[in-house]
């Protein structure tokens, strides 16, 4: 995964900003808001931002810098006259750290106060500032070092956007969902898991748990601090999975509406926000346990292992197929970037505040109150509707049904997925594949070229039932959860959670030649 890139250049805008935008002090020290930075020119400060060569600073102190806006964290005049300016600097492309501005404002002539909310209005667009922040930490998750990670990458930069926190470390698994089910939802604007994928998808269940469930999930908005091995959750939303830049697209996020997946198997019902696997993606993700010390590289180990033995998956597959061919997928993908998706979500929000305000009329609402929405297709223990596409696959190698688009850093499986257009991407190869064919269509995920793989089956559902066949035991994988090898039934609904995500959308480039499809 490419990490997003940061300025922080001693680059100066050359449009002359207008004298309001500056704010001048002693000694030719200069603050200057151009279009998209503030640019502060101060010797002494610029020392910090001498270029670098192996950690060792070259060439002559610059005479100024400047700070994107969006690494700005805070500015604010305090009691004493001063003026302090928070803000995150790149270290290096995988690490932020807060670094203060402070001026004495006593001999500085100019409206501070407007300059000072000018600063912070651009430097948090229409993202809510001083988020109010339920924290979970999983001590445990995967290589370890989630506690380290929060204290000495997150804490900084959370504390310095003035963000107020409320901070759990989870003492046993499971406790992250009656944390959430019994959370004061007026107290808080988002929860965020330090950990692997696994506590957001405690969180969310925690939530979906609740008497208000569509109420909860719609006001609380979960962000994602990487610290397991996969962090799929992450790498859409933040654009990372490092801690640190994950933290500042958090303390930036714009709360984003986001589809659900139920799923049902037995007698239960759970909620699932990233994917379903069987076949050899499931074997490779809950197979691995016990490599677990290796962090992401033990997917890539479990796949090595696998890849050989040419297992068979024999299953019967029905779906709800909306969109079966790969270019009418690329095309609808297309649809959803044009999509202004500010206006989008702003639509969204209306509507389901308004179903909550009891002014739908919709059956939905109607039938259910605030609890989640009512299952359209019923549940696994039903028939299978009449319209679904039903097939039996006695070679099948992997299912894979993703609702985010990476899967792990480098893992971008669904490269047509997006966060709430009310489908779930669905792919599915065969298993008997020559190895070299079968190596050939797993890096293929890595270069971009997976969703093309003429092995692959790529189509958008909104439901779909998986059914093992002949087979005593194996893995079936929900969220990176190990469920019974049953059969299970899942369908979405559309934007019934919320996130923070950087841009409205997911970070993932989509499928190669997507611009060109014709809508
Ligand atoms: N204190 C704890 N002790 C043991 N297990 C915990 C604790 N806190 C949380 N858990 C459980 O650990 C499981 C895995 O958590 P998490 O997703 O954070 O890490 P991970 O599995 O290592 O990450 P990834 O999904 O990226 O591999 C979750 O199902 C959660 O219930």
């Amino acid at each position: 995964m490419a990490e997003p890139a940061f300025v922080d250049s001693a680059s100066v805008s050359v449009r002359e900003p207008p004298p309001d935008h500056v704010l001048l002090f002693p000694r030719g020290v200069s603050l200057t808001l151009t279009d998209d930075s503030l640019v502060v020119k101060d010797r002494t400060q610029a020392r910090c931002h001498r270029s670098k060569l192996c950690g060792i600073s070259v060439g002559n102190p610059p005479a100024e810098f400047s700070v994107p806006y969006y690494n700005v964290l805070w500015a604010e005049t305090t009691d004493n006259n001063t003026l302090t300016i928070d803000y995150a600097l790149a270290e290096s492309k995988k690490h932020f750290r807060v670094c203060t501005l402070t001026y004495s404002l006593d001999d500085c002539i100019a409206d501070v106060p407007t300059w000072t909310s000018t600063l912070t209005m651009r430097a948090y667009g229409q993202a809510d500032r001083r988020k109010r922040a339920k924290v979970l930490i999983n001590p445990y998750s995967g290589p370890g070092g989630a506690d380290k990670i929060w204290e000495h990458e997150v804490k900084p930069l959370f504390e310095a956007a003035r963000m107020s926190l409320d901070v759990v470390r989870t003492k046993f698994s499971g406790e992250a969902v009656g944390i959430c089910e019994n959370l004061d939802i007026d107290s808080y604007d988002v929860v965020i898991p330090c950990s692997g994928d696994g506590l957001p998808y405690e969180c969310i269940n925690g939530l979906g748990k609740r008497p208000d469930a569509r109420k909860a999930l719609r006001q609380i908005a979960i962000a994602h601090i990487p610290c397991g091995s996969g962090n799929a959750m992450s790498c859409n939303l933040n654009g990372s999975h490092r801690p640190s830049i994950a933290a500042l697209a958090i303390i930036k996020g714009v709360r984003t509406p986001f589809d659900l997946m139920s799923v049902t198997q037995g007698n239960t019902r759970t909620l699932s926000f990233l994917s379903q696997s069987v076949g050899i993606i499931a074997e490779c993700d809950l197979g691995t346990e016990h490599l677990r010390w290796l962090g992401a590289a033990r997917f890539h180990v479990g796949l090595a292992q696998r890849v050989f033995s040419k297992k068979l998956y024999p299953c019967d597959i029905s779906m709800k197929v909306e969109i079966p061919e790969k270019n009418d997928v690329k095309a609808h993908y297309k649809r959803e970037q044009a999509e202004n998706l500010y206006t989008i979500q702003r639509e969204k929000n209306t509507d389901w505040e308004a179903s909550l305000a009891g002014e739908s009329t919709s059956t939905e609402a109607t039938l259910t109150g605030d609890g989640l929405p009512p299952l359209k297709y019923g549940t696994i223990n039903d028939k299978v509707p009449d319209d679904w596409e039903s097939a039996s696959y006695d070679r099948l190698g992997n299912f894979y049904c993703g609702n985010m688009a990476w899967m792990a850093p480098d893992a971008n499986f669904f490269s047509a997925a997006c966060p709430n257009d009310g489908l779930m991407d669905v792919v599915f190869n065969d298993g008997d594949i020559s190895a070299a064919k079968y190596v050939e269509l797993l890096t293929s995920v890595e270069t971009g070229h997976f969703f093309d793989n003429p092995h692959v089956t790529y189509r958008k559902v909104s439901a779909y039932r998986f059914t093992p066949r002949n087979q005593e035991n194996g893995y079936i994988s929900i969220d990176g959860e190990h469920v019974p090898f049953e059969p299970f039934q899942v369908e979405i609904h559309q934007a019934l959670g919320t996130v923070l995500s950087r841009n409205g959308k997911y970070e993932a480039e989509g499928p190669l030649g997507w611009e060109k499809a014709s809508a």
